[in-house]
């Protein structure tokens, strides 16, 4: 239940309630279960409790903290995953009076210790009584977090500081009325909006924000992984650009105070669009959604039928107690919480179908990957089909080989004729109709580039003189077994050589190559390209024509979590392919290195060096910086590109996710300051492999110092 993983975007998932304390948080848990929500969060103590004054121990006696009645209590793990602990709200531990101080520091120790005990999974804190200023607060909460092994800690943050103090949530509030246009129905005729990872549509002009405060606890807490925030909304959001932040950081739950609701025209509670589309994005991240505060909207809904019991059954009975004529089946449907519930699910209901294709990535997101070494090492034939499910590659790579045949070899355009219908080259063949082009695939895996390129001749009407080049011998048998399907033996030789030192009978007119990694050249596609560009015919074309690496600054908590828990330094050191999820770009995408084919420089030197500098929004606040987020674009051929950089992203193409270069300490970037980066891509005769360091907003470590943690094998 409380921080489990939501697949899909069904009915309202991890949806809790927050309730007054309660003496049987059992049947507390079942009764707002029968209401729909998932779980509760419920106080540790009751209002009044404060913790007893320290004496002197006698006769080694200890002094009780709680009594039976002063506390929540479970004697069963049954329930510890359906409640969450609610830690009192009057403490203040950072307070100027010593003994309010004092006696706070040992209430929080107190309920922590208890909440530890039950085995809860996650308490949620109050939001720090003095934002930026509540040294006290962190060190409790690092001390208690050391001792945790599973417990969460959920430090209430509000988004927009002034005027949304945390004791709002527990005081009911007069419903504001739904402007017109915002009036959305929970019954499924609402708007439908766009939203996508991060945040859209309109939000109110906001304040400051509480990205700092938590900043603050977080990092004296050493960024500990059980340390989450619980966002706390009020009826103005920040800007977009300063919620999208909270994407890479680690946001358990959203408290939703019942105040925030506002009355559509059928008197149903529901949310401004801005709070639609910011809950809408928190939930495709995976966040668990509170709501708080009493029922506030008058709801012309069975919410508004009371249950009396006759004889034993539920019967429903309106607001002056006359039956209404029909029995109760689930009381839950009563509950005056139950409408918001519904319209939560109902905003759960209205996202977006999961495709297939985001389905399968699913499990991929967020973790981390080392990338592949083709050259260095032999894929398996796993890996190979894995990469041929990709059709829109090959789509693409086909376009790419029409178009250079088109351009080189007929003065017209030519009808596309079916697949694998191969002609002699037609009379308008510029070079005659007997003569075939030669096309090089090196690198040629189990072929399907030799398909995509023989579809494309075919289209064109010409006939080709394929030299299929591969290193693995295991992948050659693939090709073999793929010309005899195809009936293609005359048509293409099958070479079984590293292409850096092939001898080749003939010159190629087109060298087509797919040896791009997730930023490009990782995967040392410009070193085996010069070696093959020597077999090709001057003037010859290579597809891909060019590639350029782009990144872009980066906040995930988890990534860097997950790296952390290494506990050494060479996994900081190396960049991981990920399927990058929960994560803030602090900064449009910046372009790196180019690699270009055929390499007519002399000579030709691989090796590259850039400072790179990153323009933040001032208005998007201050952020943290966990590492760099790489992605590359390719021209093959002409105007065929093909990009896994965000803003050109080839539509439906998965065969790459980003890379991500991380950095061994994060670094706290203030609003408006500059971030700036050098990256270095190292070459020796024996390996090549990137340094990385950041030098504003300020310098630190160079990453991988002479390749001694990650390089890429030659
Ligand atoms: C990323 S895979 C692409 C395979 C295939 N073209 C496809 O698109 O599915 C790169 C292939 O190039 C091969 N390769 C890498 N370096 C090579 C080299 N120097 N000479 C020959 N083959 C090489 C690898 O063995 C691997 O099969």
């Amino acid at each position: 239940m409380v921080l489990g993983k939501r697949t899909d975007y069904g009915d309202a998932k991890y949806a809790g309630v927050q309730v007054p304390f309660t003496l049987d948080a059992p049947a507390t848990v079942e009764a707002y279960g029968l209401c729909g929500f998932d779980f509760i969060v419920a106080p540790l103590v009751r209002d009044g409790w404060r913790p007893p004054a320290p004496t002197v121990p006698e006769n080694g006696s200890l002094p009780s903290l709680f009594n039976r009645d002063d506390c929540l209590y479970i004697n069963s793990s049954q329930w510890a995953n359906q409640v969450v602990g609610l830690i009192s709200d009057w403490i203040q531990t950072d307070s100027p009076d010593p003994a309010k101080r004092q006696q706070s520091v040992a209430a929080l120790r107190h309920q922590l210790g208890w909440a530890a005990h039950l085995g809860l999974q996650a308490v949620v804190l109050p939001a720090p009584h003095r934002p930026g200023q509540c040294p006290n607060y962190a060190q409790v909460l690092n001390q208690t977090l050391q001792g945790l092994t599973h417990m969460a800690l959920w430090l209430t943050v509000p988004l927009v500081l002034p005027g949304t103090p945390p004791r709002a949530l527990h005081e009911p509030h007069p419903p504001r009325q739904a402007p017109e246009a915002d009036a959305v129905s929970p019954m499924g005729h609402g708007k439908q909006n766009g939203v996508g990872c991060a945040f859209s549509g309109p939000v109110m002009p906001g304040a400051m924000d509480g990205w700092e405060a938590w900043h603050q606890v977080r990092a004296q807490c050493d960024h500990h992984n059980l340390l989450g925030a619980a966002l706390l909304v009020g009826p103005t959001l920040p800007s977009l650009a300063s919620l999208d932040r909270w994407c890479g950081e680690p946001v358990k739950a959203i408290l939703l105070p019942t105040s925030v609701f506002i009355t559509n025209k059928r008197g149903y509670p529901v949310l401004p669009k801005g709070h639609q589309d910011m809950l809408a994005a928190f939930f495709k991240l995976g966040v668990q959604v509170v709501l708080t505060g009493e029922a506030c909207h008058s709801v012309a809904s069975p919410a508004n039928v009371g249950a009396a019991t006759a004889g034993g059954t539920a019967v429903a009975v309106g607001p002056d107690g006359e039956p209404l004529g029909f029995n109760i089946t689930n009381p839950g449907e009563f509950h005056p919480l139950r409408p918001y519930w519904e319209y939560l699910c109902f905003l759960f209901r209205r996202l977006e179908a999961v495709g297939e294709q985001e389905r399968q990535e699913t499990s991929y997101r967020d973790y981390l990957q080392v990338p592949l070494q083709p050259l260095q090492d032999n894929l398996e034939s796993q890996t190979y089909e894995t990469f041929e499910k990709d059709l829109q590659k090959y789509k693409l790579y086909e376009e790419a080989v029409y178009k250079a045949l088109k351009d080189r070899y007929l003065a017209s355009t030519t009808e596309a004729m079916s697949p694998y219908d191969l002609p002699i080259a037609s009379t308008s063949c510029s070079d005659g109709p007997s003569r075939n082009v030669v096309l090089m695939v090196v690198g040629a895996g189990r072929g399907p580039l030799v398909r995509a390129s023989m579809r494309a001749a075919a289209r064109v009407g010409v006939r080709l003189r394929v030299y299929a080049v591969e290193k693995n011998p295991n992948a050659i048998v693939h090709i073999q077994q793929m010309l005899r399907s195809e009936g293609w033996e005359r048509d293409v030789t099958i070479v079984s050589a590293d292409m850096r030192h092939w001898q080749a009978p003939e010159p190629a007119e087109i060298l087509v190559s797919e040896l791009l990694g997730s930023f490009g050249d990782n995967e040392l596609s410009p070193e085996c390209l010069d070696g093959a560009q020597r077999f090709l015919a001057p003037g010859g074309i290579s597809i891909p024509q060019s590639y350029t690496s782009y990144l872009a600054p980066a906040t995930s908590h988890k990534l860097h979590h997950d790296v952390k828990s290494y506990k050494d330094l060479e996994h900081f050191e190396t960049p991981y392919v990920v399927r990058l999820h929960r994560h803030h770009l602090l900064a449009p995408t910046q372009p790196l290195f180019t690699f270009s084919h055929p390499n007519n420089d002399a000579p030709i030197d691989n090796s590259r060096y850039a400072t790179v500098n990153f323009h933040r929004d001032p208005a998007a606040g201050a952020a943290v910086l966990h590492g760099f987020a790489g992605y590359f674009e390719c021209t093959l051929y002409g105007d065929v590109l093909l990009s896994i950089h965000p803003p050109s992203h080839s539509e439906n193409m998965f065969s790459w996710f980003p890379i991500f270069f991380p950095l061994r300490e994060p670094v706290y970037v203030p609003a408006g300051a500059p971030v700036e980066m050098q990256m270095w891509r190292c070459c020796s005769p024996h390996k090549v492999w990137y340094e990385w360091a950041v030098t504003a907003p300020v310098a630190g470590p160079i990453h991988n110092v002479g390749g001694r943690s990650y390089w890429v094998g030659l």
